[in-house]
């Protein structure tokens, strides 16, 4: 049987190999860095994102992205959002012609906000099978074999069928969505959420302003996916809440651990360095204004922490801003 492609040999890339790996699937694993992918031939372990955790048989690491491309026709993309268009454009006319693609990052297009499906068909045609696979998943858990649930949209729908075939199993339960939309927000906005609960955290807020700050970045998720025509469903799901959750209260998140760090007084650059991997809701925050303009939707939560990271405003001045908002009536704050 033909292999499958994992592009991307960060945490989850590596990550999504082993589980493909678990359920009895072959996959070829890429990464820019040919010496990082030497040493995980030969010592079975990504040392440098996974090192506690052994690569089974079935993962073959290939530093040649051309052969990579000839052999498989299913591309599982992993690389954070920042990379994805000019790696998606630099795949042009090196694909096989029955190629899919399957992406596993979660952000947006910096310059003009477009979800990364869209980048996906600007770039290679809108005829091009696609899916997004979205939802709780740390990568270090996964790889471990402990269990969780996923959502997977795909345009056609069926291929996102195919696709939860492939990562269903004993550890994964995979669920599957025709909102390709609903799914990509969801994953590229919680990044940005769970940075806010991190800086209250971070400032010593407390666990009622926790809850209350996920509460109402679900409202404002909801906002934006009425606007956008993506559907209520997906935000309820494992996609919205459910990553929305699992990243605005565990430590291993790399987006709440950067608030975490600047509501404790880090400078950006010093967390990020110090995180040293992807935090995508850093990125995210900078094309979320754009967002709000686009479909004319509040987004306070989000403009905070882009007021925090780019604009010099203190943490504790920010949190005091989003307080002194006007109140209002909760339910039409959902924008349902
Ligand atoms: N780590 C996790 O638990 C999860 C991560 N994700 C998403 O997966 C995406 C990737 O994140 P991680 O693997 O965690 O990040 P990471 O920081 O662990 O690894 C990123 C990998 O991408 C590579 N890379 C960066 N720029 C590249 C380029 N231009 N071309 C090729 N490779 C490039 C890096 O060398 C590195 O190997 C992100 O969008 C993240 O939100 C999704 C679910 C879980
Ligand atoms: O998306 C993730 C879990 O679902 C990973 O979150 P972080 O990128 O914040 O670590």
């Amino acid at each position: 049987m033909r292999p499958l492609a994992v592009l991307g040999a960060g945490s989850w890339g590596t990550a999504v190999a082993i589980l493909l790996a678990h359920n009895g699937h072959r996959s070829l694993l890429w990464g820019r860095d040919a010496a990082q992918l030497e040493q995980i031939a030969k010592t079975r372990r990504n040392a440098a994102y996974l090192g506690t955790v052994a690569l089974p048989a079935g993962i073959t690491p290939c530093a040649d992205l051309d052969s990579v491309l000839r052999q498989a026709r299913d591309l599982f993309i992993a690389v954070p959002s920042a990379a994805f268009p000019a790696f998606v454009a630099g795949l042009r006319g090196r694909l096989r012609p029955d190629a899919r693609l399957v992406s596993l990052t979660k952000g947006l297009e910096l310059e003009t906000a477009d979800t990364l499906d869209s980048v996906v068909a600007r770039c290679l045609g809108d005829t091009i099978e696609q899916a997004v696979v979205s939802g709780p998943t740390f990568a270090r858990e996964v790889a471990r074999g402990l269990p969780t649930a996923v959502t997977v949209a795909a345009r056609p729908a069926a291929f996102a069928e195919t696709v939860a075939g492939w990562l269903h199993g004993v550890q994964l339960r995979a669920y599957t969505s025709d909102d390709l939309l609903g799914v990509e927000l969801g994953g590229a906005l919680k990044n940005v959420l769970a940075i806010a609960v991190g800086i209250a955290d971070g400032l010593g807020m407390g666990a009622n302003a926790r809850a209350a700050l996920i509460t109402r970045g679900l409202a404002e998720l909801s906002r934006l996916y009425h606007a956008a025509g993506a559907r209520t469903e997906t935000l309820m799901g494992l996609s919205g809440l459910g990553d929305l959750v699992l990243t605005c209260t565990d430590d291993q998140s790399r987006n709440r651990r950067l608030g975490l760090a600047l509501g404790r007084g880090s400078t950006l650059e010093m967390a990020l360095d110090e995180i040293g991997q992807a935090v995508e809701g850093a990125t995210t925050a900078r094309s979320v204004m754009r967002l709000a303009q686009r479909y004319a939707v509040e987004l306070p939560i989000c403009e905070w922490v882009h007021r925090v990271l780019y604009e010099g405003v203190a943490a504790r001045e920010a949190v005091a801003q989003l307080l002194a908002r006007e109140p209002k009536a909760e339910a039409a704050t959902f924008g349902l």
